[in-house]
């Protein structure tokens, strides 16, 4: 089971892990390891958001889950459908920037191996194509002249 974004979309959320939230030089990309479909494709960690659970409580437990450790979050970065970005046409993700505030990004549960790409190596990964927009949209957010 699990909650419903805008549209009757299952709910996602995620984090764009920075190494700073003030003045990002890097962000995690994660390699998916499941299912088949999006195994090794990468994307920002994250997952279902539980039926009566918050999106940001959801956000707390999947990266502690996966990653092991625990994050402080910033600001979202908004998408096209009431806030939320479209994954295809099943689910819905919301999207935070973030930190770690404890710990060290292991991958844990779902991930084959973790990658911090600073600004230039951004596209190195070969991201899941829901991805592209959004991880667009982060990059405008964090690395243009006038942030
Ligand atoms: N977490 C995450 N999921 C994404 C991203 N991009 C993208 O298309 N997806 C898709 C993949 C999945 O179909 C869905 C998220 O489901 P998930 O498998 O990560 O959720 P979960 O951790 O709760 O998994 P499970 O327990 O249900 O197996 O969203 C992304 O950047 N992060």
């Amino acid at each position: 089971m699990a909650s419903l974004a805008p549209g009757g979309r299952i709910a996602v959320v995620a984090a764009a892990l920075l190494d700073d939230l003030t003045a990002p030089t890097q962000l995690l990309s994660a390699q998916r390891t499941e299912p088949p479909l999006l195994a090794g494709g990468w994307e920002i960690p994250g997952g279902k958001v539980d039926p009566g659970e918050e999106p940001l409580d959801a956000l707390h437990r999947e990266i502690h889950e996966e990653l092991g450790v625990r994050i402080e979050v910033g600001d979202g970065i908004p998408g096209p459908l009431d806030g939320w970005w479209p994954l295809g046409e099943r689910y819905a993700m919301l999207v935070w920037l973030a930190r770690v505030s404890d710990g060290i990004p292991q991958p844990l549960e779902g991930h084959s191996q973790l990658r911090w790409l600073p600004e230039h190596a951004l596209w190195s990964v070969d991201w899941l194509p829901a991805n592209r927009p959004i991880l667009a949209a982060i990059a405008a957010t964090l690395w243009t002249p006038e942030h």
